[in-house]
């Protein structure tokens, strides 16, 4: 099989124009691709077409936008990749690379489907990375090479974190960081709300959740210390905190969170599966 140059900009054809795929776009025209190499293709051409209008880029249908990409980049659902993958092996060019952000699919599926030898990537990010405060990680097909990594990396230089893993954990990566955008979602929307309910405006109660997670997250990253040290450190003895935190203990909020994880891995499973 051929190799495509991946020095230059390659062309990428972004396959599903909806929440990731717009996402995607977004952070590669943040990143500096030009629009000019970027083409969306999604089964409601209006949505496509809005989405490339909206970054300087072009349109096609999924054949055609596939048959001229150096990377082709699926954001389509779990069930839909079969496909479009079948639909793509005849027209694909030799040595092209295929990236998906496809929850569970497992690689093979990919590999088995694709022309043998092609190049593929499977990628987990979340929607963060429409902000440049995403969490990504990335895992090589048995014919994807460094270079195919780096350029993946490349692709996702505006997203933010972006972690090379074994597949073998993308289920966990899923459920963590995949899906974990929705559980921070979930504890400022409650932390709001219980302001609320002690009488705050609900617009300050917002403004304080939110910067207290923020701030929360920064101090974790920046110093580098345990959250449990951390929350010792906001934990008088006798005070409002071991009060409030043996409260959630009691309510097996910790408990809640590591069964909504693995839950969700479970579900990344049964994706996988068909
Ligand atoms: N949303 C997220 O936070 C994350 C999503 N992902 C993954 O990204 C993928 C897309 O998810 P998401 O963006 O949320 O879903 P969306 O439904 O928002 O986007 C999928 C898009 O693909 C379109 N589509 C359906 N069938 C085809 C087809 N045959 N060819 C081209 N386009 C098609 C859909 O159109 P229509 O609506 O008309 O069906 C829709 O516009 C999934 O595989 C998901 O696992 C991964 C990480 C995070
Ligand atoms: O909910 C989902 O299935 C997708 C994958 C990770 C985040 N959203």
């Amino acid at each position: 099989m051929a190799t495509q140059d991946l020095g230059a900009t390659p062309a990428v054809a972004v396959l599903g124009g909806g929440v990731m795929g717009g996402t995607l776009v977004a952070a590669l025209r943040t990143g500096g691709w030009p629009g000019d190499r970027l083409t969306v293709a999604d089964q409601d051409a209006g949505r496509a077409a809005a989405l490339a209008d909206e970054h300087g880029a072009r349109t096609a249908g999924n054949r055609d936008a596939a048959a001229s990409a150096d990377v082709v980049l699926l954001a389509v659902k779990p069930d839909v990749v079969p496909a479009v993958l079948a639909d793509m092996a005849p027209v694909l060019r030799d040595g092209a690379l295929v990236v998906s952000v496809a929850a569970g699919v497992p690689l093979r599926v990919y590999e088995d489907a694709l022309p043998a030898g092609t190049p593929v990537v499977r990628v987990m990010p979340n929607t963060p990375a429409l902000i440049g405060k995403g969490a990504s990680a990335i895992a090589p097909g048995r014919a994807a090479g460094d270079e195919h990594l780096a350029l993946v990396e490349r692709m996702l230089a505006a997203t933010g974190l972006v972690e090379r893993v074994a597949e073998k954990h993308l289920d966990a990566v899923t459920a963590l960081s995949g899906s974990g955008p929705a559980y921070a979602f979930y504890v400022i929307d409650a932390l709001a709300e219980a302001g609320v309910l002690l009488g705050l405006p609900r617009d300050l109660a917002s403004r304080l959740a939110v910067a207290t997670v923020e701030g929360a997250a920064a101090m974790v990253a920046q110093t580098g210390d345990h959250p449990v040290v951390l929350r010792e450190r906001v934990s008088s003895p006798g005070g409002t905190t071991v009060a409030g935190v043996a409260a959630l203990d009691a309510h097996a909020v910790r408990a809640g969170l590591v069964a909504g994880v693995r839950a969700a891995a479970e579900r990344s499973r049964e994706l996988g599966a068909g």
